[in-house]
């Protein structure tokens, strides 16, 4: 990985790379307090590997992606650089590394900042989500592609879900006030797809704290759209979480072969 500013992206047809140049923001800046005490979640091994080298693979796999901006935790670029030299990567993309905010929202934002201009389609994938399959990160593109502003792979929901009374303390009882028609209900994932200049809007202008990025272009009145989420794309966020992530790597490997 070079320091030096990179150029425009070149749209390359005959390449495989589309009309759209694409770059992909990886906020890789938390800390994983829910995963419990260790490194930034970001930086612990999932089958020996660091997960953001996973979440950095799954992104390059796409041929639309050219870029990658890798969101590090705010004293951790150094290490991350190190980290993407020390793996192979597709040589057919970029990496930059620049230092992460305390939120995620400012994470993306500080990623959206070092973007070189010319990349018109700007995914934002989570490092938390390691695994997710090439063909959810394409559909996500293709998506945009056609003229979607915002876009965000969803799954239906497996459990019933209830609107709930706050409780006034830990551990106190949470009278139910509600149970929403699940089948309106989805759970998204990353990637999230955007046409560049409306996230950057987005991000200029929305100032609540919020969980994902499509929820800001739901606030300048936008529509976000929706395509198939996968299961493999579940975000690793408590302990449990990174045993399922081992067993679907090792279930990987062995149907790969090696
Ligand atoms: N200040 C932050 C907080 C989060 N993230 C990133 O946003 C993604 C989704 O966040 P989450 O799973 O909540 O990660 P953490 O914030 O690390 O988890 P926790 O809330 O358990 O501490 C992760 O890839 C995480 O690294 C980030 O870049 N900067
Ligand atoms: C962006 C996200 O992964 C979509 O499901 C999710 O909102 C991140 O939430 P977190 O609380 O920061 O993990």
């Amino acid at each position: 990985m070079s320091d030096d500013p990179l150029p425009p992206p070149s749209p390359n047809p005959a390449s495989g790379r589309t009309t759209a140049p694409t770059a992909a923001v990886i906020p890789a800046a938390g800390r994983g307090v829910r995963l419990g005490p260790g490194a930034p979640k970001a930086l612990r091994a999932l089958g020996g590997t660091p997960m953001l080298i996973h979440a950095v693979r799954a992104m390059a796999a796409s041929r639309a992606v050219s870029l990658v901006v890798v969101v590090a935790p705010p004293d951790g670029a150094p290490e991350v650089k190190s980290l993407l030299d020390a793996h192979a990567l597709p040589d057919r993309t970029d990496f930059l590394v620049v230092p992460g905010g305390e939120s995620r929202q400012e994470s993306v934002k500080l990623g959206l900042d070092a973007l070189p201009p010319g990349y018109d389609i700007v995914l934002v994938h989570d490092a938390a989500r390691p695994l997710v399959p090439v063909d959810t990160v394409d559909a996500v593109i293709e998506a945009v592609r056609d003229g979607a502003p915002a876009v965000v792979p969803a799954l239906p929901l497996a459990d019933t879900v209830k609107q709930v009374e706050p409780a006034g303390a830990p551990g106190e009882p949470e009278p139910v006030v509600a149970t929403p028609d699940r089948s309106l209900l989805r759970a998204v994932q990353t990637p999230q797809g955007f046409d560049r200049a409306t996230l950057v809007r987005a991000h200029e202008t929305v100032k609540d704290d919020v969980t994902d990025d499509a929820s800001m272009v739901e606030q300048l009145g936008l529509t976000v759209v929706t395509v198939p989420g996968h299961e493999e794309a579940f975000k690793v966020t408590r302990p449990l979480d990174l045993v399922l992530a081992e067993a679907v790597l090792a279930r990987r490997r062995l149907n790969d072969g090696f």
